[in-house]
């Protein structure tokens, strides 16, 4: 495949100094190397539930600008991008999708659950938007559930995508008085499990095929693989640390970062499988959309936008856009991809079709169920599916995992710390 790639906790919130150990619980005074603890939880645990762990979207017209404050509360934003994205919102009666597909996802782990025979009732929470984390770990309590596992809507390394799914988490047991009791645990990135990568695998395939029947074929026709763009300070600081206290030392994962490089592995790897059928070879690109920062900060490019501006000039007369950072068809991919590099697209002379997310695919859902199932039974790592060299990626975070250097330390679920 001639493929190249141009883009190229605590229960309560504890000191640094606190180590944490596989399933979470506090080791007072461990010692530097019981800090390092396994990557792996290869015992099973008796889970009550599962926590659905969302993003959170605004629900009206009146919920669109407190949302928008929650998101971005001290994380400077400028105004316009605020403005800007809150239009997004209000074009759809200010109603992200987001809420109603994390419904539907629910309904569809329990149906999944359900056929295994499998008794783990599922909770649903947000970060961002209503129902709470809060209100979930609230309605825990009040059903008797002490231990929780999380699966967050987010599948792979960065402060945004898993450090701030784990912070939100130990504040919200914080908030709600639980630290003591109720246990958090969270299923690790899953951005290489063969089931969140089957509905792009298929949809790139589809996607082919129909251009070649159009009469594109390879040489006319480029994949570009979207994912949200995000300061390339956090990129940097995405995955595991060398050492807890070496936040800036190269991981070895190159200038984007473990979030960058998973990204084109999976990509690689969508690729390769779609194409298995072809003799012939497509081009394919990692590209980001949707940076919101202030224009002095650096973050992760060619923007979509920008790179199928470029494609016409090589030769490409048609795109396949893949959403391959997000797992259902929320608002940055309905207006960043299906209006914006959509409208690119056109203006540029190119066919464009953007393929879809994971939403409630099966494979997906029967691999989230998966994911769970191999804590529940505490699977070996050697005996997890992963389809690139990065995974199984790690259950238990390491010391300074996707750090963000802007919000410094705070404690986090699932992950050893600081
Ligand atoms: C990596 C990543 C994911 C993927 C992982 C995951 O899925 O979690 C993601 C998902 C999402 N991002 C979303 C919405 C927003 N993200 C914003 C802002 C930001 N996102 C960032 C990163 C990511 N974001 C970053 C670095 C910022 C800058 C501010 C900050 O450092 O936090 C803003 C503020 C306005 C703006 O600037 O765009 C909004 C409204 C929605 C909901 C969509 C809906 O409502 O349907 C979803 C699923
Ligand atoms: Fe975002």
């Amino acid at each position: 495949m001639a493929a190249h790639n141009l883009g190229t906790a605590g229960r309560k919130p504890a000191p640094a100094t606190d180590a944490f150990c596989a399933s979470g619980a506090r080791v007072p005074g461990a010692t530097p190397a019981a800090q390092s603890g396994p990557a792996h939880v290869e015992q099973p645990v008796a889970y009550d539930a599962i926590l659905l762990a969302g993003f959170g979207g605004p629900e009206g017209q009146d919920d669109v600008i407190p949302f928008l404050r929650n998101v971005t509360g001290g994380r400077g934003i400028p105004d316009e991008r605020l403005e800007e994205v809150a239009h997004h919102y209000r074009h759809f009666g200010g109603i992200s999708p987001i809420n109603q597909q994390n419904r539907d996802l629910r309904a569809a782990l329990e149906a999944e659950l359900a056929a295994r025979g499998v008794d783990l009732p599922v909770l649903w929470g947000n970060r961002n938007w209503d129902p709470y984390l809060n209100d979930a770990l609230v309605e825990a309590e009040g059903r008797g559930f002490r231990r929780l596992l999380t699966l967050a809507t987010s599948a792979y390394s960065s402060y945004s995508s898993c450090r701030q799914y784990r912070e939100d988490l130990a504040d919200a047991l914080q908030d709600t008085g639980l630290g003591g009791v109720i246990e958090i645990d969270k299923v690790r990135q899953f951005f290489d499990h063969p089931g969140f990568v089957q509905p792009f695998v298929e949809g790139v395939r589809d996607a082919l095929a129909a251009y070649e029947r159009a009469g594109y074929g390879p040489g006319e026709v480029e994949v570009l693989f979207a994912t949200h763009s995000i300061p390339t300070t956090d990129a940097l600081r995405s995955g595991p640390a060398v050492s807890a206290d070496e936040l800036d030392a190269d991981r070895g994962f190159g200038g984007g970062g473990a979030y960058a490089a998973q990204h084109a592995a999976v990509a690689e790897v969508v690729m390769r499988d779609a194409t298995a059928d072809w003799d012939d070879t497509y081009t394919w690109q990692l590209v980001y959309q949707s940076r919101s920062g202030p224009a002095t900060q650096p973050w992760l490019e060619p923007d979509v936008n920008d790179a199928i501006a470029l494609l016409p000039a090589r030769g490409i007369k048609a795109v396949v856009i893949v959403p391959l950072g997000f797992m259902s068809d929320h608002m940055e991919v309905l207006w960043d991809l299906d209006n914006e590099a959509m409208e690119t697209s056109a203006e540029h002379g190119l066919q464009a079709v953007r393929v879809p997310t994971p939403g409630t695919h099966p494979a997906f859902v029967s691999g989230l169920v998966d994911l769970v199932m191999e804590r529940v039974t505490g699977t070996p790592a050697s005996d997890r599916p992963a389809v690139t060299e990065y995974g199984p990626w790690y259950d238990v975070c390491r010391p300074g995992c996707c750090q963000n250097v802007r919000r410094g330390f705070q404690p986090a679920l699932s992950g050893i710390a600081p």
